[in-house]
């Protein structure tokens, strides 16, 4: 699959995602950019009469929810009915996300909404979950945590910045770990013993979280529930 190939997988993924969403609802808004094509379409919506509100998960989900015209609300205000996200690998309803430094705050609104969309192209999926999970820390806490990322058989690595010296800062000011344990046969033992760190924020281990899977290709989508 070429970068133009996935680039409309994505677009189909996203739009499929969106067009479920039905009116007077609140939409977790994901991040990536899959998620992207989701909210651009979901403002569309929103230009014909679709009556949403929505929560971004990052900084750049609001920047294109704002664009897009969708209004926006929080958690400390509303509950959330359902929410769209990309993935960087899934297994079915496990997921690895996090490549975009967003997985905190993607945790907290998918973990809220009654339903979590998954939207992704192909590339993504796996048999065996073996993509290095971002690891958000406390900036306190990166050497404590790389050290016992290590006992855990992981090969952690300060995520670094393209475009400033120094590491990537979370949109929560915190550093992030990108960790290679390899093949993940059992994501929900290692969800929980990096969850039980000190001075970790949150993981790139969604486990059992997708209610659907929305997966493009150049010239179709595919939607099952894992
Ligand atoms: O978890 C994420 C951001 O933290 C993204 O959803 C994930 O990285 C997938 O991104 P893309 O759709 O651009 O491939």
């Amino acid at each position: 699959m070429n970068q133009s190939e996935r680039e409309e997988a994505k677009r189909r993924a996203g739009e499929s995602a969106a067009a479920e969403v039905e009116d007077g609802t609140v939409v977790g808004l994901g991040s990536g950019s899959t998620a992207a094509h989701a909210i651009r379409a979901l403002g569309r919506e929103v230009d014909g009469g679709l009556d949403i509100e929505g929560i971004p998960t990052s900084f750049q989900a609001r920047e294109i929810a704002i664009d897009a015209g969708i209004p926006l609300t929080t958690l400390d205000e509303t509950a959330v009915d359902v929410a769209i996200d990309g993935a960087d690998q899934f297994d079915g309803a496990d997921l690895v996300k996090g490549g975009g430094g967003a997985h905190a705050r993607e945790k907290i609104v998918d973990a809220a909404a009654d339903r979590l969309l998954v939207v992704a192209d192909p590339t993504k999926e796996v048999d065996v979950l073996d993509y290095p999970v971002p690891i958000e820390v406390l900036p306190d806490a990166r050497t404590t945590v790389a050290d016992a990322v290590r006992r855990l058989g992981g090969q952690p690595e300060l995520r670094r910045a393209d475009r400033k010296s120094g590491p990537v800062v979370s949109d929560n000011g915190n550093l992030i770990l990108d960790c290679d344990f390899g093949a993940m046969p059992d994501p929900a033992g290692l969800a929980a013993d990096l969850s039980a760190l000190p001075g970790v924020v949150e993981h790139g281990l969604f486990v059992d979280f997708a209610d659907e899977v929305h997966v493009g290709t150049e010239t179709d989508v595919t939607v099952f529930e894992p």
